[in-house]
């Protein structure tokens, strides 16, 4: 089961609840994760199940950089905006940190998000779980 994780500043929320309507039929099947207010605004939109954690200025970024560091994260969509100073800066390079040190796929627009998503419905992503097979065990 694949694990994705919605987040989207202010100004990009009608963005992401667009995206995902698009997407719906490749979301439907997958486990879903959000900040607070990105994931209320996505299921009021749609009708996915999303698991909410708390707003991201909050501590979101972080519950969701801890699935990451976990292993518990397949991909991860965050659409920041790049034009606005956010209070709680500092979690998101960390958030984004982890992605990297994880090697998780993440997209920080749409335009990347569109190609990784199409690439997820067509089963591009299998080399994630053959990973999780042979996972040694991070340490
Ligand atoms: O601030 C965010 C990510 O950094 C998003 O949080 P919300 O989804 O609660 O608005």
């Amino acid at each position: 089961m694949m694990n994705i994780a919605f987040i989207a500043h202010d100004r990009k929320k009608d963005d992401i609840v667009n995206f995902v309507i698009a997407y719906e039929h490749v979301f439907k099947d997958k486990k879903l994760y959000s900040t607070g207010t990105t994931g209320l605004r996505i299921m009021e939109n749609t009708s996915l199940q999303i698991q909410r954690f708390l707003s991201g200025p909050l501590g979101g970024d972080q519950q969701i950089g801890s699935l990451i560091a976990q292993n518990e994260m397949d991909l991860v969509i965050f659409l920041r905006d790049p034009l606005l100073a956010q209070p709680h800066e500092p979690d998101i390079t960390a958030l984004l940190r982890l992605c990297d040190v994880h090697g998780i796929p993440v997209a920080t627009n749409m335009a990347t998000a569109e190609i990784l998503v199409r690439a997820l419905d067509r089963g591009d992503f299998g080399w994630r779980e053959l990973l999780e097979q042979h996972k040694p065990g991070l340490s």
